[in-house]
C-alpha cells in the first residue's frame, strides 16, 4: 500500500520501539515474547520502509545494527578518562593487605563491592543523549581502537538507552562458552586455526574489520564502570550498576556488595569451583571501594586505581594437574 510520509513516520517509530522491545527481552531478559518470524518479519518490514523513505533512517534504528562495508583499518581514538588496568592479588593475605592500604588512605569504614572478573576484552561505549556514538578498544589505556560497527553488532549493546543520558560506559566484551566451542568446531571442520580461549575470540572477532563477520560471532558484553557521566548522581558503585542496569545496560547479575575484607574472601572462594557452571569465563574476582568519595580519595598510581584490585584465581590448568596428582595417588 502506498503511506504518505507522515504514515510511514509514524509506522517506522512502532515498528522500531517493537522491535528494540523484542531485543531487549531476547537478549537481556532471554524472555522473548514473539516468536523469531515476527522478529525478523517486523524487522524486513523497517528495512524496506527506511529504503523507501531514507530520511527517516538514523544511525540509532534497529535495522542499523550490522551496517555499513568492510573498513580498511581501524581510526585510533583518545579516552577522554584513561582506561587503567588491575593490579592484581593472588591470595588472601594480599587481599587482606590491600584492605590495610585502603583503610590506611581513608578515614572511615570502607564497604566493597566485590564483581565476577569477566574473561574478555575491554572496551568503553559513548552514549549521547541516550544514542551509542562510539565504541572503542582499551588499547593503551589513553589511545584505543574506533571498533564501534563491530560493537552494534552486539545485540546486548542497545543503540538508544532508556533515558537521554551523555556518559562513557566500561564493559568487558566476550565471547560465551557454547559460541565458542560452536565457532571452534566450525573451524576445524574447515581446517582453520581453532581459537585457544574464548577471551582470544572475542578479541579476534572485535578485530575484525568486516562487521558482517562480527555480526555472526554471537559476542556478549557485561557493562561495569564509568568512565565519565553528565549530571551523574550516584554515590556508590553499587548504586551505579543499579542505574546502569535501569538505563538497559547489561551488568553481570553475580556482584556483591560486602561490608568488609572477611565477607569479600568468602565470596572470592565461593567462586573458585562455581566458576565452571558459568556460560562464560572468569579469571578472577575484582574488588572496588564501593563509596565514590573514597575512590577518589584513594586515587590512581600511573597505571592501577588505588581503590580497586583483581584477585586471580590460579590458572584452570593447575587445578587439572592437581586433580590428576589426586587422582594418581
Ligand atoms: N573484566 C572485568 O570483569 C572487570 C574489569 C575491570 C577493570 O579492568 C577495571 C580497571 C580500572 F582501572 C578500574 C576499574 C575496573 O573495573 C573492572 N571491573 C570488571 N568487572
Amino acid at each position: 500500500m502506498v503511506m504518505n510520509a507522515d504514515e510511514a513516520k509514524k509506522k517506522i517509530d512502532t515498528l522500531r520501539e517493537e522491535l528494540e522491545q523484542y531485543r531487549h527481552e531476547y537478549h537481556t531478559l532471554d524472555a522473548p515474547s514473539v516468536p523469531d518470524y515476527e522478529y525478523d518479519q517486523k524487522m524486513q518490514e523497517l528495512i524496506e520502509l527506511e529504503e523507501e523513505f531514507p530520511d527517516f533512517q538514523t544511525a540509532d534504528s534497529p535495522s542499523q545494527r550490522v551496517g555499513g562495508a568492510p573498513l580498511d583499518a581501524f581510526v585510533k581514538v583518545q579516552h577522554d578518562v584513561p582506561m587503567l588496568s588491575l593490579g592484581n592479588a593472588f591470595d588472601d593475605q594480599e587481599l587482606r593487605d590491600f584492605d590495610r592500604r585502603v583503610r590506611g588512605g581513608t578515614d572511615e569504614d570502607v564497604s566493597y563491592v566485590c564483581e565476577l572478573k569477566i574473561d574478555g576484552l575491554a572496551v568503553s561505549l559513548r552514549y549521547e543523549d541516550g544514542v551509542f556514538v562510539r565504541g572503542a578498544t582499551r588499547g593503551d589505556g589513553t589511545t584505543g581502537e574506533d571498533i564501534t560497527k563491530n560493537l552494534r553488532t552486539i545485540r546486548n549493546i542497545p543503540l538508544r538507552l532508556k533515558q537521554p543520558e551523555t556518559l562513557e560506559v566500561r564493559g568487558e566484551a566476550y565471547m560465551p562458552k557454547p559460541s565458542f566451542n560452536a565457532l571452534n568446531e566450525a573451524r576445524e571442520e574447515r581446517g582453520d586455526e581453532p581459537f585457544a580461549n574464548p577471551r582470544n575470540a572475542a578479541a579476534g572477532s572485535l578485530r575484525q574489520l568486516d562487521p558482517k563477520i562480527a555480526a555472526k560471532r554471537n559476542l556478549d558484553i557485561f557493562l561495569y564502570g564509568i568512565g565519565q557521566w553528565q549530571d551523574e548522581s550516584s554515590e556508590a558503585h553499587s548504586e551505579r550498576l543499579e542505574q546502569m542496569e535501569k538505563l538497559g545496560l547489561k551488568t553481570n547479575p553475580e556482584w556483591k556488595k560486602c561490608n568488609d575484607i572477611e565477607e569479600v574472601i568468602d565470596y572470592v572462594h565461593s567462586w573458585v569451583e562455581k566458576r565452571q557452571d558459568l556460560d562464560y569465563e572468569i579469571d578472577g574476582i575484582v574488588i572496588k571501594v564501593d563509596r565514590l568519595d573514597q575512590q577518589d580519595t584513594l586515587g590512581f598510581t600511573a597505571k592501577s586505581p588505588r581503590w580497586a584490585t583483581a584477585y586471580k584465581f590460579p590458572a584452570e590448568e593447575a587445578i587439572t594437574t592437581l586433580k590428576d596428582i589426586e587422582l594418581s595417588v
